[in-house]
């Protein structure tokens, strides 16, 4: 059992967010419910609830467990799942201009020319680009799964090479 929440090994709390409820996840066996499963101690379940669910960013400003903050430049293109932006009403670019585009801005972000944030606010065709590219704090479940996945996958600072997701390419940098 962990500690931490009280949940029997390999199961987690995870967040829905079209009922915005927790739900139970085991990671291994792909089982989810919506009530503890049996062999939780009710009463560390309840403590870590009270101090990671209690809120969207948990207890004094800290992040939620499980959740990450990142930012990001968005590039789309013509088969971007919405192919318009703020920068450009109607997308024509191909995939690999997209891509192009983004490995010129992915050599000036990595070698300290320009940061990420600031680039996102001219080049990114993410509405986050008036935020600097900052998506706040989220956690699984929230975002689309290839970005998801990279963006846990870096470790707080690290900025990750180039993602394709339904909405275009991305660079992601974690933050927290
Ligand atoms: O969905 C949004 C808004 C994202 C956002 C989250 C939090 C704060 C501000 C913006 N923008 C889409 C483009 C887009 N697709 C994404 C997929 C994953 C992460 C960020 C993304 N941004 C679009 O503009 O088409």
């Amino acid at each position: 059992m962990s500690d931490i929440t009280g949940l029997p090994d390999g199961w987690e709390v995870r967040h829905s967010n079209s009922k915005n409820l927790p739900y139970y996840f085991n990671a291994s066996t792909k089982e989810s419910r919506w009530e503890p499963p049996s062999g939780t101690d009710p009463e560390k379940l309840k403590a870590y609830m009270a101090t990671y669910h209690s809120g969207p960013s948990g207890i004094a400003g800290l992040p939620a467990e499980g959740k990450i903050r990142c930012a990001h430049l968005l590039v789309k293109h013509r088969d971007s799942r919405r192919p318009s932006s703020w920068r450009e009403n109607n997308i024509t670019r191909s995939k690999e201009e997209a891509i192009e585009i983004l490995r010129g801005h992915e050599q000036r972000i990595k070698s300290g020319e320009i940061r990420l944030a600031d680039l996102a606010v001219s080049e990114s065709d993410c509405s986050s680009a008036r935020k600097k590219g900052d998506l706040g704090f989220f956690g699984r479940g929230e975002m689309q799964k290839e970005f998801e996945d990279a963006a846990f996958a870096l470790k707080p600072g690290e900025i990750s090479s180039i993602v394709e997701s339904p909405s275009g390419v991305h660079l992601i940098e974690r933050y927290v």
